[in-house]
């Protein structure tokens, strides 16, 4: 197999130095036409293209983002990616994608290789306990997405909307017996802020709260609307659609009609598979559209730090 051309080949075969070499590559002033003419010639001769390390050494961009998601499996974080790739692509931007699990020091170990990598910028899949202290150096090319931390762009969802969206559709049509199936209030978005609209709508309408909490998975509703369903609730709200549908699985199974399930985030599956819940779309294309557009904006210098709220809806 052939070696690798160095720039210091290219030096030698050009009859310059190094440094000179570097300056054609940076299209850098400080050279004679006629010098830069030959350094290309020879660099096209010899199909010479600077190794990925040797570029990023010179902090050449390689135009590569990296979108960290917390679960490769998590429907409502594909929508949001889908709809961000497409961006990126047109501004010749290469996406790499990463998880972290919801586990910081990953994000962490992640950030370390895409500084070393000289990555452009970053689109992180936020979560509670992820450190200001981690997260500030990269404020410049780094856009916080379902969650927001001061200092740093981010693009949020409105949790608590969605959950008032969902009492009030179920109050206007008289129905006052509503249960909940949350997440762990350590999760301040899906897990806190959902479950304490809940908790705030039914103390403002004098309704009886019933909560139970469990994991942002199907198994996790499947499991835990046995409990609700022993305090003869009329309908369920479900912090995702994900928890929905395990509690329309049971629900069915046990040959149960008269609950009306609803969710958060409008997954197509849901209303495939139960075409009679009702779910509020919380807009994650929209939120991964938006992620990339500010990061874009930020990389070329038009933006600067923003935090946004994407309305939710309910889903038709
Ligand atoms: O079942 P899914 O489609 O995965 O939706 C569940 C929730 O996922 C997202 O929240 C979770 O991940 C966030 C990072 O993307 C994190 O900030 C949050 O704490 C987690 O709960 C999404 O933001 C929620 O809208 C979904 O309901």
């Amino acid at each position: 197999m052939q070696n690798r051309l160095t720039i210091n080949d290219i030096a030698r075969l050009s009859g310059v130095g190094k440094s000179t070499v570097s300056r054609v590559l940076n299209n850098e002033g400080n050279v004679s036409p006629q010098t830069r003419e030959r350094v290309l010639q020879v660099i096209e001769q010899e199909h010479f293209s600077p190794s990925k390390s040797a570029r990023a050494m010179r902090g050449f961009s390689d135009k590569i983002v990296a979108i960290i998601v917390s679960r490769l499996d998590s429907p409502s974080e594909n929508q949001a990616v889908r709809a961000m790739l497409p961006l990126f692509y047109q501004q010749g931007y290469d996406p790499i994608v990463l998880e972290s699990q919801f586990s910081a020091e990953r994000v962490k170990e992640h950030l370390q290789v895409l500084k070393q990598r000289n990555i452009d910028g970053v689109v992180l899949f936020g979560f509670t306990g992820l450190s200001a202290q981690m997260l500030t150096p990269w404020k410049d090319k780094l856009v916080m997405l379902a969650r927001d931390m001061p200092g740093l762009s981010s693009v949020c969802y409105d949790d608590a909307g969605a959950v008032q969206l969902l009492m009030q559709k179920l109050l206007a049509q008289d129905i006052r017996s509503v249960g909940f199936i949350g997440v762990s209030p350590h999760d301040t978005t899906t897990g806190q802020r959902r479950s304490e609209a809940y908790r705030a709508f039914c103390q403002e309408h004098h309704l009886t709260p019933h909560i139970v909490l469990g994991e942002l998975t199907y198994q996790s509703g499947f499991e835990l609307i046995p409990q609700l369903l022993d305090r003869d609730i009329q309908a369920v709200i479900c912090a995702s659609d994900t928890i929905a549908i395990g509690a329309q699985k049971y629900l069915q199974q046990q040959q149960i009609r008269d609950v009306q399930v609803c969710g958060i985030g409008n997954n197509p599956l849901l209303h495939f598979l139960f075409p009679q819940s009702l779910s509020v779309e919380l807009g994650y294309g929209a939120g991964g559209e938006a992620a990339a557009k500010q990061l874009l904006a930020q990389l070329d210098g038009s933006a600067t730090l923003q935090q946004l709220i994407i309305p939710g809806q309910l889903a038709v």
